[in-house]
């Protein structure tokens, strides 16, 4: 078991001073007025598990738990795959990208459609020499005239071969001699560096028949294949304009709090918002529909409204998860008899995220304000909730060793953002709760055990979208 003042592998001068604060003040395990854990329960978690130590909150509706982080995970999961299936939507091709097809992809004609030259060169008829027609055969033009044996003519890779013809003889294979016939060159001499030997031309040689990838009907991909650009270039040489996909979830983000300018510098105690910006593209590569970002403020009335009102899959608060005064999200909850599934996680930064069933078909996602316990309850409720919604299969999770030791919270699980250096993860520093700088320059971020992590130790890490697929999806 690790104290609650223990640090792993790094001295508690070189931790970033508003990380330090939040982890000393945190070993008390206080949450905010009327949401504290009493002393005796937090000076006792299960050794090394981050699992036992569950968070007493006393709330308007009773005291009740925080959520362990894996289980928080799984719960978001469940919530999405206890909904109806939604029916799939035919999309243009374009459209597709990231999404997940909802029917087998089988082919729509054959493929190569015709037989095809796989090279330029000539179409040749029989053994040569050949005389040459005079009007070659370019690709996407009219179908040519079949040959006669002893006859070739000139081919463009991707033209049609002409009936009759035998094979393809490649451009620099051939030559034509003073009287215009096409002889085929001699292959050259096994190490002699000069030709020697038969001119041989092998039947069918250099051509692409008709269906030799695939015929009309086979199954080409199954449902549920992920979109990638691929999948799209496949689908358009099989003949498809528009695919059979899960249709994206719809999600509304509301961003809470009165200090919030959305131009230009901070200014007299107002701050940017952050998260407007940041959540949408975010959410997107998700696989969600972003169908409006609306900032309502602190103003419990026009958070109720626009909760009850909404006709989204998914609503995504930002801010206002907390207990202070105006923190109007626990509230409205409870005004509208929504379902808590989980309220408070017990990972850092983002201890205060929520998820709420509000609807029979609808969800809510309470992400706490402060910018990285955002994107902390981003990666651990609505991630596994949309990736289920949108048919995607849980990414294979991985495991690499830490350059540096990371300090731990005592019972909580931390998330920290890294980089990937070879087959290492690099800590990143500026990863306080308020803090982007780390999480802007990450590839990942590193599941931190209770306790901490000693130089060396391997860690589950959590992709951030972008970083396999590009930012656009
Ligand atoms: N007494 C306690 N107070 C707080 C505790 C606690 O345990 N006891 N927990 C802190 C933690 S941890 C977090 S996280 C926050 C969560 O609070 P809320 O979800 O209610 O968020 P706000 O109070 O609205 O904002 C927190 C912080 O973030 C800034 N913020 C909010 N929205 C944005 C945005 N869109 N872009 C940029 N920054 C934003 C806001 O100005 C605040 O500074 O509660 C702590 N309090
Ligand atoms: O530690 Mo809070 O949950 O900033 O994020």
């Amino acid at each position: 078991m690790t104290s609650p003042g223990a640090r792993v592998g790094q001295d508690a001068d070189e931790l970033d001073v508003e990380e330090a604060l939040a982890l000393v003040k945190d070993h008390r395990r206080s949450a905010g007025p009327g949401r504290g854990r009493d002393d005796a329960a937090a000076r006792t978690p299960a050794p090394g598990t981050g699992l036992a130590a569950h968070t007493a909150r006393s709330e308007p509706g009773g005291p009740h738990e925080a959520t362990p982080w894996p289980g928080a995970r799984a719960t978001a999961e469940r919530a999405a795959r206890s909904l109806p299936r939604r029916a799939p939507v035919s999309v243009p091709l374009d459209a597709a990208l990231g999404l997940v097809t909802a029917a087998p992809l089988t082919a729509l004609t054959d493929l190569p459609s015709f037989d095809t030259s796989a090279m330029d060169g000539w179409a040749v008829a029989g053994p040569g020499p050949w005389d040459v027609r005079e009007e070659g055969v370019l690709a996407g033009h009219a179908k040519p005239e079949p040959l006669t044996d002893g006859e070739a003519v000139r081919i463009a890779t991707g033209a049609r071969v002409p009936r009759e013809a035998t094979a393809v003889l490649r451009s620099e294979h051939g030559h034509i001699d003073d009287k215009g016939r096409l002889h085929a060159a001699l292959p050259e001499a096994p190490g002699a560096g000069r030709p020697g030997g038969t001119p041989t031309v092998v039947h069918g040689q250099d051509i692409r028949p008709r269906g030799q990838e695939c015929r009309s009907g086979d199954l080409l991909l199954p449902a549920g294949a992920l979109v990638t650009p691929a999948v799209l270039g496949l689908a358009a040489a099989a003949g498809y304009d528009t695919l059979a996909v899960v249709p994206r979830a719809r999600v509304e983000v509301l961003v809470l709090g009165d200090e919030l300018l959305t131009k230009g510098l901070p200014q007299e105690g107002l701050i940017r918002d952050a998260l407007g910006p940041m959540l949408p593209p975010w959410l997107r590569a998700l696989g969600a529909d972003v169908v409006a970002v609306r900032r309502l403020g602190d103003d419990a009335k026009a958070l109720h409204k626009a909760i009850t009102g909404s006709g989204a899959d998914l609503i995504v608060t930002t801010g206002g998860t907390a207990a202070g005064p105006v923190d109007h999200v626990h509230p409205t909850l409870s005004r509208i008899g929504a379902r808590l599934l989980v309220d408070g996680v017990e990972v850092r930064p983002g201890h205060p995220m929520l998820l709420a069933r509000t609807k029979e078909n609808q969800h809510l996602v309470g992400l706490p304000g402060n910018p990285l316990a955002a994107v902390s309850g981003l990666l651990t409720l609505a991630e596994p909730l949309l990736r289920v919604l949108a048919g995607r299969a849980a990414p294979e999770p991985y495991r690499l060793p830490v350059r540096d030791g990371v300090h731990g919270h005592p019972y909580d699980t931390r998330l920290i953002p890294v980089t990937l250096h070879g087959d290492q993860a690099v800590p990143l520093r500026y990863n306080g709760p308020a803090m982007l700088r780390g999480i802007a320059a990450a590839d990942a971020l590193a599941v931190v055990p209770p306790g901490g992590a000693h130089p060396g130790q391997e860690l589950e890490l959590l992709d951030l979208p972008w970083t396999f697929t590009g930012v656009g999806t």
